[in-house]
């Protein structure tokens, strides 16, 4: 979805390459991969360790430039050069912002929760008095989920459980109203009923906020659940292998390797998971694909 006041999705990927030079040779962490995403919409990049999740984050967030391709915010493309373009990629910084997988190396462990939330807000001077950002700061911990505000305020980060200090990570990304959340790997540190409240937050914040999400996960069982009002994007060696609406990818992948992923993902139900095996025996006895070998 484009949005209405700019030429273009929110975020666009446009063939975007990523060669790292090490020791051993070339590593193209990431090759040719293209995306868009529009406002308030959710994409999930998924695949396996080492298949270039992390490098196309980092390059969607601005954190790294890539060695060849294209990243656009509104129509705009952030990598260029000039005065134009640090405004506009000054612009982008703030309105894309990126959650970590683990919020106890992202926060600082000296700094208690008021401070953490509120130094951003006088940095890019959104509150103009102490009790401005003590009210904004409380309506962040509302937000994500941590209340009686006031109690968490002089909380520091080991004071807190880890889902806790991942929602005090989403309430500091917030702060500076993004316009996209890009989270890589958030929840999986986090333990499953912890996981689903978190996944439950960020897509109440999607719907009511209108955030966007670029949502990296290796599970795809993840992916089905916070992304299924979206599309999903399966990586693989540094490729996209297969890109379309989240409930299309998972009940008809057309993929091989998209299947393999499937196949790895337990399914609670016996009942079903006996059925499911039987189907896939039977497809393989007739010669479909087998898959690539089990993620
Ligand atoms: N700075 C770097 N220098 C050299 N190689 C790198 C660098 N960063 C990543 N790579 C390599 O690029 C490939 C993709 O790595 P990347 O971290 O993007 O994958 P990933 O899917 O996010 O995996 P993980 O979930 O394990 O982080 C890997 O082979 C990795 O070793």
């Amino acid at each position: 979805m484009a949005d209405e006041h700019t030429n273009g999705p929110l975020l666009e990927l446009d063939g975007i390459t990523q060669v790292f030079r090490t020791r051993r040779g070339e590593v193209r962490a990431v090759d040719n991969v293209s995306m868009k995403l529009g406002v308030g919409e959710v994409v999930c990049l998924v695949g396996q360790s080492g298949s270039g999740k992390s490098t196309a984050a980092k390059i969607a967030s601005g954190l790294l430039h890539p060695t060849h391709g294209a990243v656009r915010f509104e129509g705009e493309a952030i990598n260029g050069r000039g005065r134009g373009h640090r405004a506009s990629f000054k612009k982008f910084r703030r309105a894309v912002q990126y959650v970590h997988q683990d919020p106890y190396a992202s926060l600082n462990p000296i700094q208690d929760v008021y401070t953490t939330l509120s130094a951003p807000l006088r940095r890019h001077g959104l509150v103009k008095s102490r009790s401005q950002a003590r009210e904004r700061v409380s309506e962040l911990l509302t937000q994500v989920g941590l209340t009686p505000a006031d109690t968490f305020l002089p909380k520091f980060p080991h004071q807190m459980s880890g889902g806790q200090r991942q929602r005090v990570a989403v309430a500091r990304a917030l702060s500076l109203e993004p316009r996209l959340i890009i989270a890589d790997e958030a929840t999986s540190m986090l333990d499953v009923s912890i996981r689903i409240g978190l996944l439950r937050m960020l897509t109440k914040l999607r719907t009511e906020l209108g955030v966007g999400f670029l949502f990296i996960t290796h599970d795809l069982a993840m992916a089905k659940y916070f992304g299924r009002e979206g599309d999903i994007a399966v990586m693989h060696e540094g490729r996209i292998v297969e890109y379309g609406p989240t409930l299309q990818v998972i009940t008809n992948p057309e993929d091989a390797y998209t299947q393999a992923l499937l196949e790895a993902v337990p399914e609670p139900d016996p009942d079903l998971a006996k059925r499911k095996r039987a189907a896939r025996n039977a497809a393989r006895g007739a010669g479909q694909p087998s898959g690539v070998p089990a993620a």
